[in-house]
């Protein structure tokens, strides 16, 4: 990016109206934000966005005098680059208002619009902040959360919220127990005097969801446990959800830095449970400073001066707004071809969390190989293999970051429910490892060594087929995977073993076996190159043996825009 770039950002996607100059020469950002603040309630659209008509003027004739008595050129001479802004995702009053000033701010200026997308905002400030090359990056926003890793010119959507953003939920009960508006900051402060009642915790894969764990919540007050004990039940049970997903997304990119986004991203005890569980895998763990976390125009002109330099500006004709603009719309044109050459690579990550990574075979994504034992730790569990003895033990350790109860629950439960589905998924006729041990208190099982590699070091489409089908027979037996991913399934010649069925579940419920099967299109996705043929395989696969209904589902949960409204 050339030195001398100086661009005007304006960020207006729900709550904050807010005007940003980014010198990238001095790496400067200057912000001015001017915050809406409902009454009553959560967030009006149409209130927010009448706050947006006001006080968006106002913020960026502040940050253009800024830029004015800063420029150096002559007078005659626009006092920046180009004018960024925030297309979406976000509220749509607010956001045509945002495109509103910007267009006329670019055309009175004369200088070219860059159009933004605000989740890839939140992760590039991080990246910008801390240097990192090729993080992954946990958003925890409003309305949205996600995990998101780069990988072949897009940012993928590794896992997601099934329901409402993070902050909105946490709003929603902090409303409910006539709190105002925002509710995270007071959360965390009445968590600082609570003590640890059990709620719920739901992930599936790298995606979750908040919707139970919220109505538990409210329940929980209205039967008059302390709000304190509430608050902290929630903070500790959320951000643990956050903190295991985001694990996952690292075991399974290979990456080893993450960066963290978005206005819950303010929370302390986030941040601590994220830094100690990359610490504890030896990954780095980057929160940027306070006033780049929360929605704000800096992040946006910080990576409009990254597309403007790439010539990634917009004709006025094209400079729609877009409420539902989901992060892997976009074309990231930014990143220089040394940084695409090294894209997240399943094969060396793969490698790196094996404890005998320097062997080159490995780096090369063999996977295990059948003549050696060894160690691999996965996100959840330590995996000691004995492929000589055909056998392997598995022992889920203590995660630190997250409450002693709640370890320990989650690790007995998913122990009791992996032996159990390992073996019932058998008797549906698909290839899983026979259990030879269970210790429930010790949290360790001992299990039969299938496959000679995993299929993510292995992937084809006859494979991926089987899969499909190893899947819809799970499903008419009445239960799920729970984390079908490319690294959960061993194959051997042509024949695919699931493993790991720690994250299963009973249930008859159409959505959730098309969760399953979404589950594994995603891995698909983060983790092949050419992901095309092998999504349809696995649809194929599935197609032969299970229900159509469930394939539609997978049609509307892929379709399905998870920004929500805060109304
Ligand atoms: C699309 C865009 O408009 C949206 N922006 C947004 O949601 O604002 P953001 O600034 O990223 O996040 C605000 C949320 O962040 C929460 N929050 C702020 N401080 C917090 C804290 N200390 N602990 C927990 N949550 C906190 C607030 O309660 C609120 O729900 C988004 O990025 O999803
Ligand atoms: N029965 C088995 N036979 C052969 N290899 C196995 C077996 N079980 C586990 N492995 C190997 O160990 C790795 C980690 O195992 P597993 O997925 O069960 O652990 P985990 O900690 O739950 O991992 P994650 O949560 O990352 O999927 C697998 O990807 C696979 O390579
Ligand atoms: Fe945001």
């Amino acid at each position: 990016m050339s030195n001398s770039i100086r661009i005007l950002g304006i960020e207006g996607t729900a709550w904050a109206a807010s005007a940003a100059l980014f010198d990238a020469e001095t790496d400067d950002v200057v912000i001015e934000t001017d915050a809406y603040q409902p009454e009553s309630g959560g967030i009006h659209p149409r209130e927010a966005s009448e706050h947006m008509h006001d006080a968006i003027p106002d913020v960026v004739g502040r940050i253009l005098e800024h830029a004015r008595e800063t420029h150096d050129g002559p007078v005659s001479e626009p006092p920046v680059d180009a004018v960024a802004f925030s297309r979406g995702p976000g509220l749509g009053p607010c956001l045509r208002v945002v495109g509103t000033a910007a267009r006329a701010l670019s055309q009175v200026l004369e200088v070219p619009l860059v159009g933004v997308n605000h989740m890839v905002a939140h992760l590039e400030i991080g990246r910008h902040t801390s240097g990192f090359d090729s993080p992954v990056c946990l958003n925890a926003s409003g309305a949205n959360a996600h995990l998101l890793a780069y990988r072949n010119g897009r940012y993928r959507v590794l896992g997601e919220t099934m329901d409402t953003g993070v902050g909105n939920s946490i709003d929603k009960f902090t409303r409910h127990v006539g709190w105002s508006h925002p509710g995270g900051p007071k959360v965390e402060q009445a968590a600082k005097d609570g003590e640890y009642v059990d709620l719920p915790y739901v992930v599936k894969g790298m995606d979750f969801s908040f919707s139970g764990i919220m109505s538990a919540a409210k329940q929980r007050y209205d039967e008059g446990v302390p709000v304190e004990d509430v608050c902290y039940s929630l903070q500790e049970n959320i951000f643990s959800m956050l903190t295991e997903v985001s694990e996952r997304a690292l075991s399974l990119t290979g990456s080893d830095e993450l960066v963290l986004g978005g206005g819950v991203g303010h929370n302390a005890r986030l941040r601590e449970m994220l830094a100690e569980m990359c610490a504890q895998r030896g990954a780095e763990f980057h929160a940027p400073e306070p006033r780049f976390l929360g929605d704000n125009a800096g992040m946006i002109a910080v990576l409009g001066a990254k597309m403007y330099a790439a010539g990634d500006t917009l004709a006025l004709e094209e400079s729609h707004v877009d409420p539902n603009f989901r992060p892997d719309q976009v074309p990231v044109t930014w990143r220089g071809r040394s940084e695409r050459s090294e894209d997240l690579d399943n094969a060396s990550g793969d490698a790196r969390n094996r404890e005998r990574a320097a062997e080159p075979e490995l780096a090369a994504g063999r996977g295990v190989d059948a003549a050696d034992d060894s160690q691999v730790r996965g996100a959840e569990a330590l995996v000691d293999l004995e492929p000589t003895g055909g056998r392997v033990t598995k022992r889920r350790r203590a995660k630190t970051y997250r409450h002693p109860a709640l370890d320990e629950r989650l690790r007995k439960e998913r122990t009791t429910l992996e032996a159990r589905l390992t073996s019932l998924a058998r008797r549906e006729g698909v290839p899983t490892p026979v259990l030879s041990d269970v210790d429930q208190t010790e949290a360790r099982l001992e299990l039969e060594y299938v496959g000679e590699r995993d299929l993510q070091a292995a992937l084809s489409s006859d494979r991926v087929r089987d899969v499909g089908r190893h899947l819809a027979r799970l499903h008419q037996a009445g239960f799920v995977h729970g984390d079908p991913t490319t690294r959960n399934v061993r194959v051997d010649g042509e024949k695919a073993y699931l493993i790991d069925f720690g994250l299963g579940y009973h249930t008859d419920h159409v959505e959730d076996y098309a969760m399953d099967l979404h589950v594994f299109d995603q891995s698909l996705v983060g983790t092949a190159d050419d992901p095309e043929p092998l999504r349809e395989a696995a649809r194929d696969g599935y197609r032969d043996v299970g229900d159509e209904r469930v394939l539609e589902r997978l049609h509307d949960v892929e379709g399905r825009g998870r920004y929500q409204s805060d109304t």
